[in-house]
């Protein structure tokens, strides 16, 4: 059996001609396996080229229709057109009843796509809108209507001070290139870019992107993976619509995104420098078991164990004590062959020459790419969902770490775990760069992770807390060469 889909509540517009609004929302989630309620707040007559007429439901129809609200409680709301501030205060009044913990989309649209107004909010209303919404998806008209201000720079500020935790800004109204949207979150601000459509003018693109995003975070996805996975949507949408009128095009209905030309580059608050030289391959992409340890007196052990990849990962230590360690580290992985990283300390790393340097997202923005990559070191990286994962895949590192997998007590993760249906996704969009899976990972999960299709496992406590660690290695071992064998 099946599980339910997730149920998305979708309150907006009705579109005569099908482009946009509920319509449009109704296949976008029916296209990514959920399941939605519609609440219409008004009828919009119109062509897919012009707009007639808009016709407001009535507040008291529009509230007993809510109800569905308790009925069918949703994973996440999908808020589109609000014809007046009747209908916003019968909305908000009706969103009590349900925990504040799902998540409130808005799409404030308020000008169709076929050019015609279908709402007009006053500011108090958008105010209190606002603070209810978890996510709000402007695009830069909006922005201004949203905020009251017609400059883009204070709009954007006051938006930030005064809208919900996330704001996604639309490029696709900039004359760029590339369309760009930026999500402002609380820790960081992402910038999603993918190639611009020339000549394309797509019904319904806006309403296709929150609905998305509203399915995937009632999936679970965090905010910045939903948008990125909507922006793969969108994107492949655009590449896939039929013209339907003079200049207006129709997309298909969407379908889990998949495919990794779709996906966009991503960049958290500033772009890494891009490397010109690339970085070094390894020696061994197939390395199978990958300890990562804290103590040279670990690295020993591991090594001797006969391992063809290891990691040193020292965390706090006096400076000159680590710069005798990764020294001691290099000539060890030089003494048995094997492919030695150095966690963190990519100074250090390149002064000793190491192997490789492993970073971590945070890492990425303050560590010299370009010097990592000139002195020749591989370098590996973390990620954890497909936001960071599109981040570093243009980077071509020399492997890409997919964690946390399953639970780990190791270390404090501020993600939750992936889990293996979210590994394969990640590791068919690394092509053919080298995977390695970590976190919580022993000889019971390596079936589950390579089925998922990663050949290669990082482990910490599966060994350094093992009451046997050469036997816990040869164990690792044996089911990683079990199932190359199946
Ligand atoms: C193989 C591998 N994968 C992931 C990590 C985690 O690196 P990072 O995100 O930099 O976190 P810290 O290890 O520095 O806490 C890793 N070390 N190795
Ligand atoms: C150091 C580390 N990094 C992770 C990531 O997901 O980036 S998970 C992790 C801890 C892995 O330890 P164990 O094998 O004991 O679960
Ligand atoms: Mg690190």
């Amino acid at each position: 059996m099946t599980a339910h889909p997730a149920v998305i509540g979708c309150i907006g517009g009705i579109d005569t001609s099908g482009g946009a609004g509920l319509a449009r929302d109704a296949i976008t989630v029916a296209g990514l396996h959920g399941q939605c309620w519609q609440v219409p707040t008004l009828v919009s007559q119109q062509s897919h080229q012009y707009h007639h007429a808009t016709y407001a439901l009535d507040c008291q129809v529009l509230a007993q229709a809510l109800s569905i609200l308790v009925d069918a409680l949703p994973a996440a709301i999908k808020l589109g057109a609000i014809a007046n501030d009747a209908q916003a205060q019968c909305i908000l009044d009706q969103l009590t009843a349900i925990p504040a913990t799902v998540p409130v989309i808005w799409d404030p649209v308020q000008i169709s796509s076929a050019h015609g107004r279908l709402g007009q909010l006053s500011q108090s209303l958008i105010n209190t809108l606002l603070t209810r919404c978890t996510l709000v998806t402007p695009n830069l008209p909006e922005l201004g209507l949203l905020s009251g201000q017609s400059d883009s720079t204070l709009a954007l500020s006051w938006l930030r001070a005064n809208g919900p935790q996330y704001l996604l800004v639309k490029g696709g109204h900039a004359q760029h290139a590339q369309a760009t949207d930026i999500l402002y979150s609380p820790a960081h601000t992402w910038h999603f870019a993918g190639p611009r459509v020339p000549d394309i003018d797509m019904r319904g693109s806006g309403c296709i992107t929150a609905t998305a995003i509203a399915c995937f975070m009632a999936k679970g996805y965090n905010c910045e993976d939903a948008v990125c996975l909507a922006k793969a949507v969108l994107s492949e949408s655009y590449h896939t619509a039929r013209p339907v009128a003079a200049t207006q095009a129709l997309a298909p209905a969407p379908h889990w995104p998949e495919n990794a030309d779709y996906f966009p580059v991503t960049q958290r608050n500033t772009a890494l420098a891009s490397s010109a030289t690339g970085f070094g391959p390894l020696d061994q992409p197939y390395f199978g078991l990958y300890p990562v340890v804290d103590s040279i007196d670990w690295l020993q052990r591991v090594l001797a164990a006969g391992v063809s990849i290891a990691q040193l990962r020292i965390k706090a230590t006096n400076p000159d004590i680590l710069h005798q360690q990764v020294h001691q580290a290099v000539a060890l992985g030089r003494k048995y062959q094997s492919q030695v990283f150095i966690n963190d300390h990519w100074q250090l790393a390149i002064e000793a020459g190491a192997y490789g340097v492993h970073l971590g997202q945070d890492d990425l923005t303050t560590a010299d790419l370009a010097a990592i990559a000139n002195a020749r070191l591989r370098l590996g990286v973390s990620t954890h969902g497909y936001a960071e994962l599109c981040r570093v895949l243009p980077l071509m590192p020399s492997y890409i770490a997919l964690g946390h997998v399953y639970p780990t007590s190791t270390k404090r993760m501020p993600s939750q775990p992936q889990g293996p249906a979210r590994l394969a996704a990640y590791q068919a969009l690394c092509g053919s760069i080298p995977t390695v899976a970590i976190g919580g990972i022993g000889p019971a999960q390596i079936p589950s992770v390579r089925a998922a299709g990663v050949h290669n496992v990082a482990v910490v406590s599966a060994i350094t807390r093992a009451a046997n660690p050469p036997a816990a290695i040869a164990q690792l071992q044996e089911a990683l060469a079990n199932v190359q064998r199946a």
